[in-house]
């Protein structure tokens, strides 16, 4: 394994020197205390050799092959961790999503990776190219990694951070998206993790959706979320300090350094509740609004925001923002999410 990693630059280099597959490496003895396991390209597992680890912890990055922010920053986390600059306290899995789509600088291939998770990969057309392939090699390396660790003992925390970056500008630069959980509370611990993070912006979804965050959310029952650390640049063009906030509090998580979080707060935070979501019904869907309109930007009720098919879409509510508007997705899939403030989300 060290080998292997010795005669690349760096994990990225080796992943995307083999964007389909790597043969897995059995666990590696790393500076005499942290055990190595390569399991498939992108998909590298740390562990403490010795020790009582208490939580499992996915981060996940470039599901998108052109959100590279989070690809660069979990990658300089690797870096760290096979040199011995840092040592796990806690199970840690990275995942890199989609090499064939990063060598390709697009956001995909052939297929959105992110509509493809709990079994949606297998619908429809089946199988039939890379990215569902991958997804469902992802959801089986995630599975095994939840199950491994609940192995070692009960009452472990997991944790999935899926990481992105967005295409537009938007009002608050970093977000979270949290997967829709009927049921189960919003964890005001896992709120204030992100805020430190510099995440301070948290959309609850109102309903299932085929992400990534809500397969590991739904499945086993992990904190887990979509987190967009920004806008997109090409790989090398990410100002990286931009992420110091967010990669000091990963390092505190794997390292199990104290986190040393305020308690829940929701006026140090943005909270928005998606009200609806608009997805493509016709090939002449158009957004009323220009291509430089961020991330966020509310518009009144009755307002017009898109068109589609001879119809207006107008504003429901009082007032609604807009996240990841797209004209440009399949019929059938989400052109926009829509948010209105949320109100008293019960928070834990
Ligand atoms: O900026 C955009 O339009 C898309 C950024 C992105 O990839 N967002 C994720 C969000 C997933 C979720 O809703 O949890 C996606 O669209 O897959
Ligand atoms: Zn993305």
């Amino acid at each position: 394994m060290l080998n292997l990693l010795q005669g690349c630059k760096d994990f990225l280099h080796l992943t995307l020197s083999n964007p389909e597959h790597l043969n897995p490496i059995a666990p590696q003895l790393l500076h005499g205390h942290t055990k190595v396991s390569l399991w498939d390209t992108g998909v590298l597992l740390f562990e403490p050799a010795a020790g009582n680890s208490q939580k499992d912890v996915v981060l996940s990055s470039g599901v998108h092959g052109n959100e590279t922010a989070p690809i660069e920053l979990c990658n300089g986390l690797i870096r760290d961790l096979l040199e011995g600059r840092l040592q796990v306290k806690e199970r840690v899995l990275f995942l890199i999503g989609n090499p064939a789509a990063i060598n390709n600088g697009t956001r995909i291939v052939d297929e959105n990776m992110n509509r493809l998770f709990s079994g949606e990969h297998s619908r429809g057309p089946g199988l039939s190219n890379p990215e569902r392939v991958r997804a469902k090699k992802l959801e089986a390396y995630v599975t095994r990694f939840f199950s491994e660790g609940a192995a070692i003992g009960a009452g472990r925390q997991r944790i999935h951070y899926d990481l992105h970056t967005a295409i537009r500008g938007s009002k608050h630069e970093k977000f979270a998206i949290y997967p829709y959980r009927p049921g189960r509370a919003f964890s005001g611990e896992q709120i204030m993790f992100l805020a430190a993070s510099g995440v301070d912006t948290v959309l609850f979804h109102h309903e299932p959706t085929t992400t990534f965050s809500y397969f590991s959310s739904e499945l086993f029952r992990a904190d887990a979320f979509t987190i967009e650390l920004g806008k997109v640049y090409p790989m090398g063009q990410n100002d990286m300090s931009k992420f110091d906030s967010t990669r000091e509090m990963f390092k505190r998580l794997i390292c199990a350094e104290p986190l040393e979080l305020p308690a829940f707060d929701a006026t140090q935070v943005n909270l928005y509740q998606v009200c609806r979501v608009i997805n493509k019904e016709a090939d002449d869907f158009e957004f009323t609004f220009s291509t430089d309109v961020e991330n966020f930007t509310a518009f009144p009720r009755g307002h017009v925001i898109a068109r589609q098919a001879g119809k207006d879409i107008l504003i429901e509510q009082e007032t609604e923002a807009v996240v990841f508007p797209n004209a440009k997705v399949p019929i059938g899939q989400r052109t926009v999410i829509m948010l209105v403030p949320a109100v008293n989300p019960h928070v834990e």
